[in-house]
């Protein structure tokens, strides 16, 4: 098993967003929809100037209008746009000139060949994001192609069986690293990344 990528989803204080960076994340989602972790895009960009270049900062969106995300994209400085929900083709052709990362953000049953939409990353999640809840990723097992995340309702405890039951190319955590919705836990994160470490 090679090194598995992991997203760490959801962040809106300093301390987490630098727990998650010094713990080894690859990338952190900020969340710019309806949700208890929403933030603003004003919040999103002070929080991602002190991210490194290697790390992927990330914007988050359900259902919003490509105009609606250009705007808080841009006004955010996030550098990958991630698409819940069944957008259109063209959502993502919309996008598509900013020059950012696009992720599509989907359920199991949606076409699951990572580049269909022209996206740059899949994501493969419950059907309801962003609830915790875990879910058979065992069914999703060889059936997305190339890069993709296995999110929904993965812990600290849970991550290596959902590792060895999916085989996704990387991994992407919120409520299991918090201690209540919306409230990020600095030991919860690096015992993610800890254990994703261990097994990739
Ligand atoms: O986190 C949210 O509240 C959220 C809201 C709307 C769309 C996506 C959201 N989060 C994404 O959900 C998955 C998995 O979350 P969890 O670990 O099951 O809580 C992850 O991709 C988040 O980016």
């Amino acid at each position: 098993m090679g090194v598995v990528y992991v997203k760490i989803c959801g962040l809106s204080e300093p301390e987490h967003v630098a727990t998650a960076v010094e713990a080894g994340a690859d990338a952190i989602g900020f969340v710019m929809t309806r949700s208890p972790r929403r933030i603003t895009p004003e919040r999103a960009a002070e929080l991602a100037a002190a991210v490194p270049g290697h790390v992927l900062t990330v914007g988050v969106f359900r259902g919003e209008d490509p105009d609606a995300v250009r705007e808080a994209a841009l006004a955010s400085g996030v550098r990958a746009i991630q698409l819940h929900g069944r957008h259109p083709h063209g959502d993502f052709t919309a996008l598509k000139d900013l020059g950012l990362r696009l992720i599509r953000a989907v359920d199991a049953e949606a076409d699951l060949r990572c580049g269909a939409f022209d996206e740059d990353l899949l994501l493969v999640d419950a059907p309801h994001a962003g609830s915790g809840q875990p879910w058979d990723w065992a069914a999703v097992r060889g059936r997305p192609t190339g890069q993709w995340l296995l999110a929904g309702g993965l812990t600290p405890a849970n991550v290596t069986e959902a590792i060895a039951a999916a085989d996704p190319w990387g991994v992407d955590v919120s409520s299991g690293v918090e201690t209540s919705p919306g409230v990020k836990d600095s030991a919860l994160i690096r015992e993610f990344l800890r254990e994703v470490r261990v097994v990739g």
